[in-house]
């Protein structure tokens, strides 16, 4: 099938199938345009690609393999230069578009700038967004701009959808406070804990929106991300919440973000698509 905005690109290894006839459709955002510090993210969803050649698809602690799975790769969305709202509204018109022709289809988003999470959010509408990264992405405006990536959250909680964010340690006090007023719940990642984590989540209603920004991940593991923050979580930290959410939760879409980087065999491309195997072979182990 075409949509509209998408162009194709690498794509994995294995066997793939037509977006209509997946549970997994692949979309990368290659969009680059606000980050204030490291830029590379452009990059990202080639990285990523390039990185899962690296990888087995037989996922031991799982017994799966996930090229036996129906997975789908839409390609790449075609970014309006310097303008993320744009992006977004791409990515909200092709996941509608795919939504149409496959309303069961899981769309995980390849990225990229966190801003362009909004799109993915505004297409398919959860009840809850659950996010693991650095940063609280609660600033009303950064740079003159409300799309920014710093901004994200921000957009998303005005949607009227509930939030609990993990692994956080850097924000601003007026953002600690809008969390507050806003009722949203999030743990820093020297507290973070599996129990913290299921405390928190257990409640949020479904469908909810997983989005995991790069930079949660300790920096030893994730240098090239637009803003990089030292102390964070590790690996199975997340892959371990991932599991519980796709046997208990309602998951609508996914999203591993903010991966950067200007070099084949990149860490943080390889800690992403370590990522991506897991939420696919979990979803596939756990999920109903
Ligand atoms: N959500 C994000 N990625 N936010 C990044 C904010 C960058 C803050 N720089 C602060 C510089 C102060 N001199
Ligand atoms: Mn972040
Ligand atoms: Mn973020």
């Amino acid at each position: 099938m075409e949509f509209l905005y998408t162009y194709e690109t690498l794509k994995l290894e294995f066997p793939l199938v037509e977006p209509e006839n997946a549970g997994f459709v692949l979309l990368g955002v290659p969009f680059d345009g606000t980050t204030s510090y490291k830029a590379g993210a452009r990059f990202g969803p080639t990285l990523i690609r390039q990185a899962t050649l690296n990888l087995e698809s037989y996922i031991l602690d799982y017994d799966i393999d996930i090229a036996e799975l129906p997975i789908a790769d839409i390609g790449d969305v075609a970014v309006v230069a310097g303008d993320p709202r744009r992006t977004a509204d791409r990515v909200r018109e092709t996941i509608e578009e795919l939504k149409k022709v496959n309303p069961k289809a899981v769309p995980i988003l390849l990225g990229g700038e966190h801003s362009q999470t909004l799109g993915a959010v505004e297409a398919l509408k959860p009840a809850s967004y659950i996010v693991f990264d650095a940063h609280l992405d609660l600033r009303d405006s950064y740079e003159d701009n409300p799309y920014n990536h710093a901004c994200v959250a921000r957009r998303i909680i005005e949607l009227g959808i509930r939030e609990a964010m993990f692994g956080i340690r850097s924000g601003t006090k007026e953002e600690v406070e809008y969390a507050e007023e806003s009722e949203i719940r999030w743990v820093h990642a020297r507290d973070y804990s599996f129990d913290a984590f299921v405390d928190l989540v257990e409640a949020l209603p479904e469908p909810v929106y997983l989005s995991i920004d790069i930079d949660v991940f300790d920096i030893s593991m994730v240098p090239s991300t637009g803003t990089p923050e030292a102390g964070g979580l590790g690996f199975w930290d997340v892959v371990k919440a991932i599991e519980w959410l796709a046997e208990k939760k309602e998951i609508a879409g996914f999203d591993i973000m903010e991966v950067a980087g200007e070099k084949l065999g990149d860490p943080t491309a390889l800690t992403a698509a370590k990522l991506l195997f897991y939420f696919i072979g979990a979803m596939a182990k756990f999920g109903r």
